[in-house]
């Protein structure tokens, strides 16, 4: 049978998600409706507390959604967890630190019964992805902190899945060091191919890294905006200063406001 390399990789119809807590429930998501296709990459951005992380949560099988469908390579989100189609970045790098980085990114390989040889080849291509092949044999507190999240970002590649899930990942890290990671991150994107869904609060981050960004806003959290950004793949940090960039930028900050507006 033929792949189909056109079909959604990521597809959510009216999704909702009502958490009930001991006080009044909370409508973390309402009516979401999202497709994501092969390749792409996906920001979401929105206030806190409009779904981003429930929404990312949902696609890899951590939550229930209480409404609408959801499917992730074909399969529901428990089956494409269960045949490992993401990896999932989280905010903080969450290494362990008695452990080596090597020893960090082979850890869910070891679980999962990868023979040594495997677990080797794998390690030293995702440090290499990441640019940290010298690094291996170092400890978490050796390094930087954003050299510990590329380490993490090796860490979810390890399994070569499809789908990289970033839960804010450069969120804690300052300008000039996320500048940095944001490009290496779009180089690591274009030469793997994988389709990833990003988490963040920086209007210029979802822009300068996307090819579709989600706005959403709380209460419930729903979708305000999709833009399909018009930038060129090939993104140099300079591109942030032309005129095509700041209209993408000021749209996502109208659909920001519009959003609050509703407060
Ligand atoms: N397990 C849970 N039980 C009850 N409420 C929850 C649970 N998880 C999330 N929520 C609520 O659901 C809403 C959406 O939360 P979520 O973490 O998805 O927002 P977010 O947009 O990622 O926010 P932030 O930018 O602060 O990370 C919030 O009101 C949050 O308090």
């Amino acid at each position: 049978m033929a792949l189909d390399t056109t079909a959604p990789v990521i597809s959510a119809q009216n999704l909702d998600l009502v958490f009930q807590t001991a006080d009044a429930p909370v409508h973390a998501l309402s009516d979401v409706s999202l497709d994501i296709a092969p390749g792409e990459f996906v920001s979401f951005i929105g206030p806190s507390g409009c779904g981003k992380t429930t929404f990312l949560r949902c696609v890899a099988g951590l939550e229930q959604p209480t409404g609408g469908t959801l499917t992730v390579n074909g399969m529901t989100p428990e089956e494409a967890r269960q045949a490992r189609a993401y990896g999932y970045v989280f905010q903080a790098a969450g290494l362990y630190p008695w452990r080596t980085i090597s020893g960090n990114i082979k850890l869910p390989l070891e679980i999962m019964g990868y023979s040594k040889a495997d677990q080797q080849a794998r390690v030293s291509s995702v440090l290499e992805l990441v640019d940290l092949s010298e690094f291996g044999a170092k400890y978490p507190w050796q390094l930087s902190g954003g050299m510990q999240q590329r380490a993490s970002i090796a860490r979810a590649l390890a399994f070569d899945a499809d789908i990289l899930l970033m839960d804010e990942p450069f969120g804690a890290l300052d300008e000039i060091v996320r500048d940095h990671l944001n490009e290496q991150l779009l180089a690591l994107w274009a030469r793997t191919g994988k389709t990833i869904g990003f988490v963040t609060h920086s209007i210029p981050e979802a822009v300068y890294l996307s090819t579709k960004i989600v706005v959403m806003s709380p209460r419930p959290g729903r979708i305000t905006d999709v833009i399909d950004s018009p930038l060129q793949k090939d993104r140099p940090l300079e591109i942030r200063e032309t005129p095509k960039f700041l209209e993408i930028a000021h749209r996502v900050r109208e659909g920001l406001r519009a959003g609050h507006l509703d407060d």
